[in-house]
């Protein structure tokens, strides 16, 4: 058996060993060329799957070690009877983390309290929903909204899209859908502006294409957005400028990227792998994760409760450090910005879920707001 895998999902060359013949590449510096003697894919998301790959190739078994799959033609790949594996649920955890240091971090910076702050969700599945935990647990209101799952529950909590227009936050966590009933593509333009609450918040960490770029511009010049906390870009790695000076957070797409993560989903496709060739080994997450590095945090006495959680959380995960990476770009020539982008991702330093915390010192009074950021780990 010959595998092509991404060189970047952590651990990949130990966990396949044995296999058989591999070979081991950035997605982005992969071609067509090799795909075509290859029985099984590893991917990521950084490298589209398709027609243009698979012509002609012998692979039976592609994957990607990530939740989103709009990179890969998967009514493509169906025709073709190759099989599709992803991660799903791989990250939730990483970035409902990253989701709440971004509104802490906001909110101690401009120094206003999250108690009684609405947010709006836009997709209630893995991430959505523990994103949607968290903020509940710093006090905040809550409005949640997926027609999907509304249609297939039936359930009440989840509200129609005209119900969270009038939210302080409002975070995407959908699918990038191109087109149909569930269409998020450009879901946040110039329209969806217009009518949101004036001052509000946007936080982005789905994909880039479900905010029109021009139009989260011309919202943060109108005031229409007060602030935005930008992940993910349309078009990375070619990313706006203009965006990226005008967002308050601005990240490299590494809102999913704690080690965890990144294990779990390499765990993920590796066993989906070796279930579809019927190969008995299975990897297990815990043979390859690192030791936990903070043993305990002690959450001030002074300050704001945003500011002491922001400090706290900064501990184990600092967004402002990821922030001011990516700002670099600013500073260089244009044919470089994507290979920078690019490598910021590639390179990403070791970074741990919050969980992973093993005592959360927190004075009595907030204990349930300590609770909500550093959850037991699932
Ligand atoms: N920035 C990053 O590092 C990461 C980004 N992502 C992105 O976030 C997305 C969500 O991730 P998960 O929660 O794990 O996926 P999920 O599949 O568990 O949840 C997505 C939810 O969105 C809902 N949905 C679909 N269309 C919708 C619409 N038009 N309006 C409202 N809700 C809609 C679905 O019903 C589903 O419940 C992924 O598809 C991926 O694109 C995921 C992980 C990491
Ligand atoms: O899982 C997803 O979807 C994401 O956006 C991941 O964070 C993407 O990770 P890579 O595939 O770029 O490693």
């Amino acid at each position: 058996m010959k595998i092509l895998a991404d060189k970047h999902i952590p651990f990949i060359e130990k966990a396949i060993e044995g296999l058989g013949e591999t070979v081991i590449k950035h997605g982005s510096d992969m071609s067509p060329s090799d795909f075509k003697d290859i029985d099984a894919y590893l991917g990521r998301s950084v490298r589209k799957l398709g027609a243009e790959e698979l012509t002609g190739s012998r692979v039976q078994f592609t994957s990607t070690a990530s939740v989103g799959t709009d990179h890969a033609d998967t009514d493509y790949l169906e025709s073709q009877g190759i099989a599709f594996a992803s991660a799903a649920g791989c990250n939730a955890v990483s970035v409902a983390d990253y989701v709440t240091a971004a509104i802490l971090n906001l909110a101690c910076r401009r120094g206003f309290s999250l108690k009684g702050k609405s947010i709006g969700i836009i997709g209630a599945g893995n991430v959505g929903s523990r994103a949607a935990k968290r903020c509940e647990g710093l006090g905040m209101d809550v409005v949640l909204n997926d027609p999907p799952l509304k249609r297939t529950t039936g359930e009440e909590k989840y509200r129609p899209i005209h119900e969270m227009l009038g939210c302080d936050f409002i975070s995407f966590h959908t699918p990038l859908i191109r087109s149909g009933i569930d269409k998020t593509l450009h879901y946040f333009n110039a329209d969806f502006a217009s009518k949101i609450r004036p001052g509000a918040v946007l936080i982005n960490t789905s994909r880039g294409a479900v905010a029109d770029t021009q139009a989260v511009i011309k919202a943060l010049d109108s005031g229409r957005l007060s602030d935005a906390v930008i992940d993910v870009w349309e078009g990375e790695p070619k990313i706006s400028a203009p965006l990226l000076e005008k967002a308050f957070i601005a990240t490299p797409h590494i809102a999913g990227h704690a080690i965890e993560a990144k294990i779990r989903a390499m765990r993920m496709v590796v066993n989906a792998m070796c279930e579809h060739f019927q190969i008995p080994k299975r990897v297990d997450e815990k043979d390859f994760l690192p030791p936990p590095e903070v043993e305990k945090i002690e959450i001030g006495k002074s300050g704001s409760v945003e500011c002491r959680l922001n400090e706290a959380v900064k501990n184990i995960y600092n967004i402002e450090k990821d922030d001011s990476s990516l700002r670099k770009i600013l500073s260089m020539q244009h044919p470089q910005r994507p290979d920078f982008f690019d490598s910021l991702r590639k390179n990403y330093p070791v970074r741990r879920e919050l969980s992973t915390v093993k005592q959360v010192v927190c004075p009595k009074e907030i204990e349930p707001l300590c609770k909500a950021v550093f959850p037991p780990a699932e």
